[in-house]
């Protein structure tokens, strides 16, 4: 059995059947490109489905935790074979409900089927060290072992790899898993769980819960047998959910939002500028936590920059990201579109200059979206509500500086830390940005966004909880370390 079926209502799955939810409610989840367009139903769960899911997991993971981590990293690989097979059924299924641009779902689908091979061979992978011991007949060493069951919350705008580089690294170290993925693309999410059933997933291991934030999200943060919560959304929910995680000894990973800056100074290759100020900024319409949204240009170049990057965004193509030749799609949801339209009339009213874009487009086909013009503001003060908070829309704050202390302090003023990049040719200035740059992930002669699947990844400052995602940096948050000792 599948997660759809004709009518295509997505389950959930729990105990490895898919399973309708106990309140029987479900909603549609529709195209943000075309509100027409229901890209299927989803469930609206409750909390019954959540205790049955995290029963499953908890009943899963005795046996799970026994298998070697080779044995676990077969099951993965096979996933990513399955993955690789739906590629481009699935990337149309995240194009259609997020919004993102098919070449971008592709690419991140085909990230997903990446990083799940890389922690199916993580399975093989030291998980330990022997240290010295000053007994010198006695054998001392750590290894490591899963928390438990591990509740993943995701968000919209990466609908695929996110989940994935939460699940693959929770599993193969042995934890089990209840998944609650956004409303907005839980079709997304149930296609990722199939490919796991599939691959022959044992029943329990990774169970899926749809259903709202509110409601579901907040129960596995309060949940007594959920024993760590991993969870990629907005600050605001992010430290609702370590409050709760800490108040009954839970553990938690968090990765928040950015206010990312790019630095393009004076020496710098201004095509390259552009274009990584284009795509950090603009690309998937600004909704990603590592997008660029504030700009520091130097002063000499300040002027031929703006020209060359408002002459560029003129040219970007905005539609249905279904539609060859189409660069930007629509925003991810009606909320979302609300969000970045009013805090454009918030730099208007609190005295930006808008350069261009600043619209809704809802003339001929574009009425049926939720769709905006990429929308370019400067004279933007570093207090004004546009350079301090993050919009998650395409949306740039051009800031002149004079000098490249004079943007490394302002790019350093925000609460968030998570990327950053500057553009220069002196070796000097990139270094001292390296070292005082206030950001997780820091990108020379580089756009902000773009992340790699066997890098750390993860932010400073209010960005996130201060652990790191992917990579082997996984290891810290989904094991507990046992340190050993042994004496004959
Ligand atoms: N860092 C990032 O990558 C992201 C940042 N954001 C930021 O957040 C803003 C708002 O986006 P939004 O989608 O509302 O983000 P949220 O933080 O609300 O959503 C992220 C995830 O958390 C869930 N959730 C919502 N409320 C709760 C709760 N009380 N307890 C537990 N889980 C909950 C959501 O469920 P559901 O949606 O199903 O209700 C979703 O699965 C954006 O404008 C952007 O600034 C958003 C997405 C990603
Ligand atoms: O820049 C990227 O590739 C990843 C961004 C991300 O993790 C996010 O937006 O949540």
């Amino acid at each position: 059995m599948t997660a759809g079926t004709a009518r295509q209502t997505y389950l959930n799955y729990i105990n490895g059947q898919w399973t309708p939810s106990s309140t029987s409610q479900t909603e549609p989840s529709i195209s943000p490109a075309n509100t027409y367009d229901i890209v299927g139903y989803v469930q609206q769960s409750g909390i019954e489905d959540l205790n049955a899911a995290v029963e499953a997991a908890g009943r899963a993971q005795p046996v799970w935790r026994k298998l070697s981590g080779p044995k676990r990293g077969e099951y993965l690989f096979r996933a990513a074979d399955v993955l690789e097979q739906r590629l481009d059924e699935i990337a149309e299924t995240v194009t259609r409900e997020m919004g993102k641009t098919l070449p971008e779902a592709k690419g991140e689908v085909q990230r997903g089927v990446n990083i799940l091979r890389y922690y199916a061979g993580e399975g093989m992978r030291s998980i330990g060290e022997v240290i010295p011991s000053t007994d010198s007949e006695a054998l001392m060493l750590t290894t490591r072992v899963p928390l438990g069951v591990v509740g993943v919350i995701t968000p919209w705008n990466f609908p695929v790899a996110i989940p994935i580089w939460k699940i693959a690294p929770a599993i193969i170290y042995g934890n089990t898993v209840v998944f609650k993925p956004a409303q907005e693309t839980a079709v997304t999410a149930a296609k990722i769980v199939e490919c796991l059933d599939e691959a022959g997933l044992p029943a329990g291991v990774v169970n899926l819960v749809m259903g709202k934030g509110s409601v579901i999200g907040n129960a596995m943060a309060e949940h007594p047998y959920i024993h760590a919560i991993t969870f990629t959304g907005s600050n605001d929910v992010g430290k609702m959910i370590a409050q709760k995680a800490v108040a009954r000894g839970a553990k938690y990973q968090l990765e928040m939002g950015g206010k990312n800056p790019i630095i393009v100074l004076e020496d710098a290759d201004l095509d390259r500028a552009v274009e990584a100020t284009i795509s950090g900024g603009l690309r998937s319409t600004g909704q990603k936590c590592t997008a660029t949204s504030r700009v520091f240009v130097q002063s000499a170049i300040y002027e031929p920059f703006k020209r060359r990057l408002l002459a560029r965004i003129k040219e970007l193509t905005i539609g249905n990201g279904l539609a060859d030749g189409v660069w930007m799609g629509p925003c991810a949801s009606q909320k979302q579109l609300e969000t970045v339209l009013s805090y454009i009339e918030k730099g208007i009213e609190e005295g930006a200059t808008l350069l261009c874009g600043g619209r809704r487009l809802d003339d001929g086909e574009f009425g049926t979206g939720f769709y905006v013009e990429p929308t370019v503001f400067e004279n933007v003060s570093p207090n004004m509500t546009i350079a301090r908070e993050e919009i998650f829309g395409p949306v740039l704050a051009l800031i002149k500086v004079e000098t490249f202390e004079e943007a490394l302090a302002l790019a350093n003023d925000t609460p968030f830390g998570l990327s950053a990049s500057i553009f220069t040719q002196n070796i000097g200035k990139m270094l001292t940005f390296i070292q005082d740059i206030e950001a997780g992930l820091v990108r020379i002669n580089e756009e902000s966004a773009g992340v790699e699947l066997q890098a750390p990844f993860g932010g400073m400052k209010q960005s996130s909880s201060h652990s790191r995602e992917q990579g082997r940096a996984a290891i810290e948050f989904f094991t507990a370390i046992k340190t050993v000792f042994v004496k004959g």
